[in-house]
């Protein structure tokens, strides 16, 4: 078993820098200027650590379109990003509705090595919305499949939601819906809304998102299923969340909001640059803060990426022929220090809890998003508050190039991420 001594560190950013003996997979001790034989050893210069990031909606492309991104390359990009566990997305090709495909995806991401791979696995058969796909099946799969999802789709059919919640409460199973009423978005573009009308692009109203998000928390209350709602995008999501909260405090509703819903707006359709073409689209200044405001005080659980690699020529392309998405793991860090810590919304605890704590509880991830104490698994990410780096798209990892973020400078670099005690990533390069 190796150990590594991790020199001057600030869990949570609190306090003088001690250092951290991790021994195996465990975190042996914490104390000031430990001294030991270690097998590694990092100087961290006063980093900050917390417990590793859980990112509960990744997109993988693995099965099918290995030309966007494989197993492999994104589990790179989350340990550079500070990820030790992400949820891999069912829409792949085959859709990930059965037991192979998951056992499929979770050996490969078991094989890299590099961060906990968890498939999503699909609510309906061929994600068509119209009939269930084999849950339980999945859940009893090696890879004990608990968070499902349409994601891209809408599990629209009320019926069809209602079994969902029911049969995945008998195993203590997720629900993460995409919600979007596609009678409201038939060939939707972008936000509806004056740029939009401005640049003649089909709208995408905010309600299509908030009549699904307020029917399924009614459902969810109702039938007494556990829901998760991904990418929340406008005020009036927030509000509902807030107000169902409040209603119903059982913790049995939770919601992420993405990285580029905290930061960008539709002001950047502007360009008509398909690279900010996105499901849910970016909305408004007022949407952007309500949803900082929300992910501050707990209406919004967490931040999930919804990384979303594309090829070249599925972005590099007219704007109505471009597939949504954008890439995520390596700047989602960047953008919450910017966002919520350079703001003051968030401080370092808050960090950990919506990038780790929230995302593993509503996962159930017992391993992860866990203290940074001593006898805790050493599942680890170490960042540079103050080291700030410039986005360039070809030096990410990810197989993809569509990051909307190409050129901004970002505050809080990734000095390393642990997995169970092993460095997968160290000053910008994976290790393994
Ligand atoms: N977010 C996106 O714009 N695209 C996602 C699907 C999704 O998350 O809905 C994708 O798979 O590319
Ligand atoms: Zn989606
Ligand atoms: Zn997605």
């Amino acid at each position: 078993m190796s150990r590594v001594l991790l020199k001057d560190v600030r869990p949570y950013g609190e306090g003088e820098p001690v250092d951290v003996l991790v021994d195996g997979e465990v975190i042996a001790e914490i104390g000031a200027d430990l001294d030991t034989d270690a097998d590694e050893i990092i100087q961290a210069n006063g980093a900050v650590a917390l417990p590793g990031f859980v990112d509960l909606h990744t997109h993988l492309r693995e099965p099918g379109r290995e030309d966007a991104e494989t197993v492999e390359t994104g589990s790179m990009a989350a340990a550079l990003g500070g990820y030790t566990a992400v949820f891999a997305m069912a829409n792949t090709d085959p859709v990930a509705d059965n037991a192979v495909i998951v056992e499929h995806v979770w050996r490969r991401g078991r094989e890299v090595g590099l961060v906990d791979v968890h498939p999503v696995g699909a609510v309906t058969v061929g994600l068509k919305g119209e009939k269930l796909a084999e849950l339980g099946t999945m859940r009893r799969s090696v890879a004990e499949v608990r968070v499902f999802s349409d994601d891209g789709h809408c599990v629209h059919d009320p019926l069809i939601m209602r079994r969902a919640l029911e049969y995945t409460k008998s195993f203590g199973g997720v629900v993460a819906q995409h919600a979007e009423e596609p009678r409201l978005t038939a060939g939707a573009q972008a936000h509806e809304g004056a740029n939009a009308a401005r640049l003649g692009l089909a709208g995408w109203p905010a309600p299509a998102e908030e009549a699904i998000v307020a029917r399924d928390c009614l459902l969810a209350g109702h039938t007494g299923g556990t829901l998760h709602i991904c990418h929340v995008s406008t005020e009036g999501t927030a509000e509902i969340l807030r107000w169902w909260k409040s209603r119903e405090a059982n913790g049995r509703v939770s919601a992420e909001v993405t990285p580029h819903h905290l930061l960008l707006t539709d002001d950047r359709l502007a360009t008509y640059d398909p690279i900010n073409k996105v499901n849910p689209p970016l909305r408004t200044d007022a949407d952007v803060l309500a949803l900082r405001q929300a992910l501050a005080d707990g209406t919004v659980d967490c931040v999930a990426t919804d990384h979303a690699p594309h090829a070249a020529q599925d972005k590099d392309c007219e704007w109505s022929a471009a597939k949504p998405g954008m890439l995520g793991l390596q700047t989602a860090l960047g953008i919450v220090v910017q966002t919520m810590v350079r703001s003051g919304l968030l401080d370092w605890r808050g960090v950990a809890r919506v990038m780790s704590e929230r995302p593993a509880e509503i996962a159930g991830l017992t391993n992860q998003g866990r203290l940074v104490a001593a006898g805790e698994p050493a599942n680890l990410v170490l960042v540079d508050p103050d080291a700030e780096w410039t986005v360039r798209a070809a030096e990410l990892a990810s197989l993809g190039e569509n990051s909307p973020f190409e050129g901004m400078r970002l505050p809080g670099r990734v000095v390393a991420t642990l997995l169970r005690g092993r460095i997968t990533a160290h000053e910008g390069k994976v290790t393994r």
